[in-house]
């Protein structure tokens, strides 16, 4: 085994490709094993957290600034900038030591996110020289890059903000120093951060793609069809009965696609399919009470939505025509994913 890498290795530009996805291997190895010791061992990671990078968020609204109009960047902020600020507003360092590890940069820089919900934001905002940002508008205002990391940030001071007291006992958790898990003081139950998992599926007929809209969904928007997975259930069981439950359709086949962390209203963990069904059972049976409308839209009809812009949930009035979700959002890759595989000749 040894011996036949080696010998590619030495071979060509095809061995240079692998020799380099080896180092990379290797760097990403040891920061994975790196967050895994501050995972493990608090002291290591009170250390780390000392020159680390914060981002900080206010009610968990992340910290944004903007670098030229128009377009915005993450704020990072080292520790002792933090520090710094909660010194010139008279409040205690310790406020520090509640960040949570989120991540280790490509220069090996421990990653912090923190909430700051209990100083006076615009406070912060002027010394920071940035603005607390709704997560959904940040998700606009971001270079794709940067969306896993504050989404991961918000995510989990979400977890400690709503997991405080034990489930069994009624009395206080304590977290670790990096946050990963939280320990109830009295019986020793831990408690780990949850995702829950979520089925979204694009379904086509071979022709059309079938899109959905909920009331709740702002104006002239649809999207592939989702639902939570059921306790016991596989991915292809909850694919299965979402579409059968929301639009009466059977399944035929699946394709697992791609998944994603979803923030909104709380962490999914969403799993991305393509399905199809037969084109002479194709007829929509909609679930009134979960959705406002489904409909299939033939090729031209979404390669048009998919470039309309989005609209804010706060638009009301008229109906718009109609529009599918950002590019952020897990449902836009599958729909372009399917435009592609239509237009293959
Ligand atoms: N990233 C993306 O591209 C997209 C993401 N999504 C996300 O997918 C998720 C699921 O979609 P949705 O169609 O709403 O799901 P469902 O079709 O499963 O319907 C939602 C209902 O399921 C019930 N439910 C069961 N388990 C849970 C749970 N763990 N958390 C919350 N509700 C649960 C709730 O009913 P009740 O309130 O009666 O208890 C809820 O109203 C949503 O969070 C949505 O934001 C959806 C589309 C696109
Ligand atoms: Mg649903």
């Amino acid at each position: 085994m040894v011996m036949h890498y080696r010998s590619l290795v030495r071979s060509s530009a095809k061995s240079l490709q692998l020799f380099s996805c080896s180092r990379d291997c290797s760097s990403y190895v040891s920061r994975m094993r790196y967050l895994m010791r501050l995972k493990e061992d608090d002291e290591a990671c009170r250390r780390a957290l000392q020159s680390g990078n914060v981002l900080l968020y206010h009610k968990l609204a992340p910290l944004l600034r903007q670098q030229q109009k128009g377009i915005y960047q993450l704020k990072v902020l080292q520790a002792t900038d933090v520090k710094g600020i909660l010194g010139k507003l008279g409040k205690d360092e310790q406020l520090l030591n509640t960040s949570v590890l989120i991540g280790c940069s490509d220069g090996d820089i421990a990653q912090f996110s923190l909430d700051v919900g209990c100083l006076e934001k615009d406070a912060v905002e002027e010394m920071c020289g940035g603005v607390f940002t709704d997560l959904r508008k940040a998700f606009f205002l971001l270079e794709q890059p940067d969306t896993p990391l504050v989404t991961k940030g918000q995510a989990l001071l979400r977890w400690h903000q709503t997991h405080a007291y034990c489930s069994a006992s009624g009395e206080p958790t304590q977290s670790n120093q990096a946050g990963s898990q939280r320990v109830c003081l009295t019986n020793g139950a831990t408690y780990y951060p949850q995702m829950a998992p979520v089925v979204i599926v694009l379904v086509s007929d071979g022709r059309r793609c079938l899109l959905a809209r909920q009331s709740t969904f702002p104006q002239g928007m649809y999207s592939a069809l989702a639902g939570f997975c059921d306790m016991g259930e596989v991915m292809e069981e909850t694919l299965r009965r979402e579409v059968a439950e929301e639009v009466g359709l059977e399944v035929e086949s699946m394709q697992y696609s791609s998944s994603q962390h979803w923030p909104f209203p709380q962490s999914s963990f969403m799993v991305a399919c393509h399905a199809t069904i037969s084109p002479d059972n194709a007829e929509i049976n909609l679930n009134g009470a979960e959705l406002e409308d489904a409909r299939w839209f033939t090729l031209e009809e979404v390669e048009d939505a998919l470039k309309r812009k989005p609209l804010p949930r706060s638009v009301k009035g008229e109906p718009t025509a109609f529009w599918v979700p950002p590019s952020y959002a897990i449902a836009n890759k599958l729909i372009r994913e399917w435009v592609n595989q239509q237009k293959k000749p």
